[in-house]
């Protein structure tokens, strides 16, 4: 049965600015005839281009990089197919994987490998939030892979396809891409039903959709298309479009740069930044900073990040990651605002008042120059304000106008 990705034409890619790319194994790896079983560049040098193609538009790109296991392989004798082997050849491949990539990209590459743990535990989910963007902001090619030597059972993610969909969250991508050696989704396994039919768009991933992409995987992919789908419900959910496309078409790869997919469409079930916002609205507070007027005028008027100036007061217990209010000086003023806190109580405690340069000074290191960051901050209405519990500790009467930072402070 002939499957070409011509069973897919043309749509419009969204706008993005910064997006996420999944490469699986099956367009690294497998060509024992020419490269022994090791990485081939091959179907990797389009997508590589792609991604000088994007930077030179101004954008950014995550890579996720499977390929690490098949790279393992070339390097050692060993049969089999056991978690502990693959283990083991994932960290014997992961350095080739990544000169692989090196050797194909202009910008340096930064190698990250993360677990499932990793991103659910709020402290390291922000530190890694705050490396790739560092890294991005560097210029230089996060290329990405589970940690397979550490992840195992409830560490793993289990596929990169949705390790890709947790970094789109993560980084705050507005796009998900996907390539991997099909022209998209079919409706049955294309392989084995002959009635299977290409799927170029899909509003909302259902049951059914996953029931016909359950066929399994190829020779050398791990998830196959169900994993692809469930990693796009996930993005979808968290406001991310998903673009599944076949990374071993040239022209296919050429015209995602141009803003066109031969490809399967996800779309986003609802606007990124209203999902992160719905989330901060309602998860649990524990701590509460009160803020000055300026603060309060430059959340409110510009959109800006809280900086340690405008901070009065610290209440409550909490830790680097938590959500805080954001509240008024004064008893009974209403929650203004929900966030997310850059620094633990112990530390804005001492860095209340001051300018944000002199962070490292007062603490001995710096996560950046702001407390919240106004990307981990949403603004409440009255409404919302007034649903809100009470502050977490009695208002602290030793905050002083004297030590309010000037209002400057509260920059971008
Ligand atoms: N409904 C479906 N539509 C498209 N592909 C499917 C479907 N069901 C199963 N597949 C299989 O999924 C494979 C891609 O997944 P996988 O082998 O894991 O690749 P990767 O290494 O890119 O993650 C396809 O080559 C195809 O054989
Ligand atoms: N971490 C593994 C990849 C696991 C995986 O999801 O593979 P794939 O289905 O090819 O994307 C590796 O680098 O080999």
């Amino acid at each position: 049965m002939h499957r070409a990705v011509q069973d897919f034409p043309a749509q419009a890619l969204p706008a993005w600015r910064r997006a996420v790319l999944k490469v699986g194994s099956s367009l690294l790896a497998g060509f024992a005839d020419q490269c022994g079983g090791g990485l081939d560049p091959r179907y990797a040098a389009g997508l590589a281009r792609f991604i000088a193609d994007a930077r030179a538009q101004q954008r950014e790109v995550v890579l996720v990089s499977s390929g690490a296991v098949a790279a393992g392989r070339s390097r050692i004798e060993a049969g089999g197919n056991g978690i502990v082997l693959r283990q083991a050849l994932a960290s014997l491949g992961q350095a080739s994987l990544i000169a692989f990539w090196q050797g194909l990209s202009p910008v340096p590459v930064a190698q990250v490998l993360l677990t499932h743990d990793d991103l659910r535990n709020r402290r390291r989910y922000l530190n890694a939030r705050a490396s790739l963007r560092e890294l991005l902001r560097l210029g230089a090619l996060p290329v990405i892979n589970e940690n397979d030597t550490v992840a195992v059972d409830e560490l793993k993610l289990g596929d990169n396809d949705n390790l890709a969909a947790a970094v789109a969250s993560l980084v705050d991508a507005d796009l998900l891409l996907i390539a991997t050696d099909i022209g998209g989704l079919y409706s049955g396994h294309p392989q084995r039903d002959p009635n299977a039919r290409p799927i170029s768009q899909v509003a909302a991933v259902t049951p059914e959709l996953l029931l016909a992409a359950s066929g399994g995987a190829g020779a050398l992919g791990t998830g196959g298309m169900r994993t692809k789908l469930e990693a796009a419900a996930k993005a979808a959910t968290a406001g991310v479009a998903t673009a599944l496309f076949c990374g071993r078409d040239a022209q296919v790869v050429a015209a995602l740069s141009e803003g066109r997919l031969h490809g399967t469409l996800v779309a986003a079930r609802t606007d990124r930044l209203r999902a992160r916002k719905q989330w901060l609205r309602h998860a649990p507070a524990n701590g509460c900073l009160r803020i000055d007027a300026g603060a309060i005028a430059a959340l409110h008027e510009r959109g800006a990040s809280l900086l340690p100036g405008g901070v009065v007061a610290v209440e409550g217990e909490f830790r680097r990651g938590d959500v805080v209010e954001l509240r008024a000086v004064g008893e009974g003023s209403a929650v203004l605002a929900r966030g997310l806190v850059q620094y633990n109580s112990v530390e804005v405690g001492r860095l209340k008042g001051r300018h944000s340069r002199d962070i490292e000074a007062l603490i001995g290191f710096r996560y950046g120059e702001s407390l919240v960051h106004r990307d981990d901050l949403v603004l409440l209405e009255r409404a919302d304000a007034a649903a809100s519990p009470g502050p977490t500790q009695p208002f602290d009467d030793d905050a002083s106008d004297a030590r309010i930072g000037p209002s400057q402070e509260l920059s971008q």
